[in-house]
């Protein structure tokens, strides 16, 4: 479904279901190299094939476009596992 505001935080949060742990782990894997290439990292947990993520831009303290942009495009390689 779609990303979902967090109490008391300025903050978008989405936990994602993958088939293995390996799938859940190269997804991580790719959005790691977006993140660094956007210079923007999310914040996540992952407990063997689920991953949950939390987006927020920690320079402004809240939502800034950056986490939009993170947003569509982890959407976009979740969609493509
Ligand atoms: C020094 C480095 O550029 C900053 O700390 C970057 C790194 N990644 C980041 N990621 C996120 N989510 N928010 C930031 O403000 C941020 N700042």
């Amino acid at each position: 479904t779609g990303w979902m505001e967090v109490e008391e935080r300025d903050a978008i949060f989405k936990e994602l279901h993958f088939k293995t742990f390996n799938q859940a782990f190269g997804f991580m894997s790719r959005v790691a190299l977006q993140a660094e290439k956007m210079n923007h990292h999310p914040e996540w947990f992952n407990v063997y094939n689920k991953v949950q993520i939390t987006l927020t831009t920690h320079d402004c303290g809240g939502l800034s476009k950056r986490d939009i942009k993170m947003a569509k495009f982890i959407d976009k390689i979740a969609l493509s596992m």
